[in-house]
């Protein structure tokens, strides 16, 4: 397809979040999230004697619970205030404190206040829906919110989307919520459409991210206040006010999404990043396999290099540098072989670094057994299969097809196939010649970096996070850093990503990180 081609393809369906695109349910939640954490902060403040920070309901509730899954928010939130609680369980009453129990207080307290107020609507929302499907476009709705249906019913549009893909159905699926694209691609599915040919209308950063992240064909940003910059930052293709903006949708076009060879290389980039780096001090985030070592026949001969060691120790002397892999964590401080870094391993729920800091997802334990389980039977099922090898992590597991025949590889994975469709609560994915199967938990390397930057207190706007990443696994963190750092893909192939630069390979990794080592300067002085 040509260029030009591209650009002209149609929109055939368009797919709406509800709280804030449709009708005004953020107000309500965020007066909700605001009376559950005053009243939780306070009462903690008061029985440790600390003083009582509020929530801040527009600030903190942009950052950390809108547009997430309930309990997403909780957890988000409270970690900014290094706060951990135990996970708990969906049927947690209120006054456990838990993130279940404190997300279940807090959808109390919303549906007191949906009673209580009912639910404001956008009228220019609802016209230009109804306008798109006078003239043939498919819509959907797609809302992280458990309450979808008793909002519709309360703002008296109760029909008017046929395919809904809320809370209730995401858990359901076990669907990942936003940033991740899983509950747009899940809607586009059900209305049989491609996601290049559909368009995403979101008013949060989570929202146009996921939209961004499923290769939708357009990102709308609605921006209700401000001047949307972190939208269009986060990833929309165009932000409007109002979406009587866009008349009766028929002109809206998809915008071609950057493939890696569009994207220009850091090195010939020197002067932009510089120029990002002004002020700031950078927090560095590398990837191992395939960024600071090249991709090799077996795991354990992807060795690193001793100049590449020496760049990377230069670099942890000047800033803060944090290693997330995929690989086993012990595995992959081995390899690199130097203290004062972090380490993430099992694709970040395993994290451990200087200072005591210390992270093992407070799910990941529980799915041991799992794991132990379909590592049993994945080494019995790969035994016969010439080149086949398992790599057990704490809490993953890789099954490595790089040393298998072609016509053997689809029986590798149709053993994985049958073990994930069996131990349902493990998930796969796939990477370089790999299959692996995770715990089915919302959290990928993307999760890990932002929560790292919390935990480092690199959370700051004087501070530049850059992510360096060569693989799939990747992008979940490229995507979670859009439009606050800078995300660098290690590739030479062409395919959809959202880094925002690009180097060809690790020699061009080592020469990137070298040069970043002499922006810093001395670290002495
Ligand atoms: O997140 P990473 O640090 O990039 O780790 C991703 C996986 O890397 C390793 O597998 C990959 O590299 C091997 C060595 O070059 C190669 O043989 C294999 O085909 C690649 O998939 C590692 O073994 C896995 O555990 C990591 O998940």
């Amino acid at each position: 397809m040509s260029h030009a081609d591209r650009q002209q393809r149609t929109i055939d369906a368009v797919i709406f979040d509800l709280d804030g695109v449709v009708t005004r349910t953020a107000r309500l939640h965020a007066a909700a999230w605001k009376r559950l954490f005053d009243d939780y902060l306070a009462q903690r403040a008061a029985q440790r004697g600390e003083p009582f920070q509020p929530f801040d309901a527009d600030e903190d509730y942009r950052r950390f619970v809108d547009g997430k899954p309930r309990y997403e928010g909780v957890r988000s939130f409270l970690e900014s205030r290094g706060i951990e609680l135990p996970w708990g369980a969906p049927g947690d009453p209120p006054d456990r404190e838990t993130v279940c129990g404190l997300g279940n207080a807090k959808n109390a307290l919303f549906q007191e206040l949906l009673a209580q107020g009912g639910v404001e609507v956008f009228d220019g929302a609802v016209g230009f829906i109804r306008a798109l499907k006078e003239n043939g476009r498919e819509v959907a709705l797609v809302s992280s919110s458990k309450n979808t249906a008793a909002v519709l019913a309360s703002a008296g549009l109760a029909d008017l989307f046929e395919v809904r893909v809320d809370g209730v159905e995401a858990a359901r699926l076990g669907l990942r919520g936003k940033p991740h694209p899983d509950t747009f691609l899940e809607a586009a599915r059900r209305l049989g459409v491609e996601p290049a040919r559909a368009a995403v209308v979101e008013d949060a950063i989570a929202g146009v991210a996921a939209g961004r992240a499923g290769n939708f064909g357009l990102v709308i940003g609605v921006v209700r206040s401000g001047d949307g910059t972190g939208l269009r930052a986060g990833g929309a293709d165009l932000v409007v006010g109002n979406l009587t903006e866009l008349g009766d949708g028929t002109a809206l076009r998809a915008r071609p999404r950057l493939d890696a060879a569009a994207l220009p290389n850091a090195l010939d980039r020197a002067a932009e990043i510089r120029a990002r780096l002004d002020g700031k001090r950078p927090a560095v985030f590398l990837d191992y396999d395939g960024t600071l070592t090249p991709i090799v026949d077996r795991p354990e001969l992807a060795v690193l290099s001793e100049d590449m060691r020496a760049i990377v120790r230069g670099l942890a002397e000047r800033c803060p540098v944090a290693i997330v892999s995929g690989r086993d964590r012990a595995d992959v401080e081995r390899l690199v072989g130097l203290d004062g870094l972090v380490y993430a391993g099992s694709h970040g729920f395993d994290i451990a670094g200087p200072g005591g800091l210390r992270k093992e997802h407070e799910r990941a334990a529980a799915f041991l057994p799992a794991l132990d389980r379909a590592e049993e039977r994945l080494r019995r099922e790969v035994a016969g299969i010439d080149g086949a090898l398992v790599e057990r992590k704490k809490f993953a597991i890789a099954v490595h097809y790089r040393l298998v025949a072609d016509d053997q590889v689809a029986r590798v994975e149709s053993a994985v196939a049958a073990i994930a469709a069996e131990i349902t609560d493990l998930r796969r994915t796939a990477a370089k010649k790999v299959f692996a199967l995770r715990p089915r938990v919302d959290w990928d390397k993307g999760r890990a970096v932002l929560w790292l930057l919390t935990a480092l207190g690199l959370d700051r706007e004087d501070v530049l996070p850059l992510y360096l990443g060569d693989d799939d696994t990747d992008e979940d963190a490229f995507a979670a850093l859009k439009g606050r750092g800078l995300g660098i893909l290690v590739t030479e192939a062409d395919h959809p990503t959202a880094a925002d630069y690009l180097l060809a390979n690790t020699e061009e990794v080592g020469r990137f990180l070298g040069e970043l080592v002499a922006i810093l300067g001395d670290p002495t002085r």
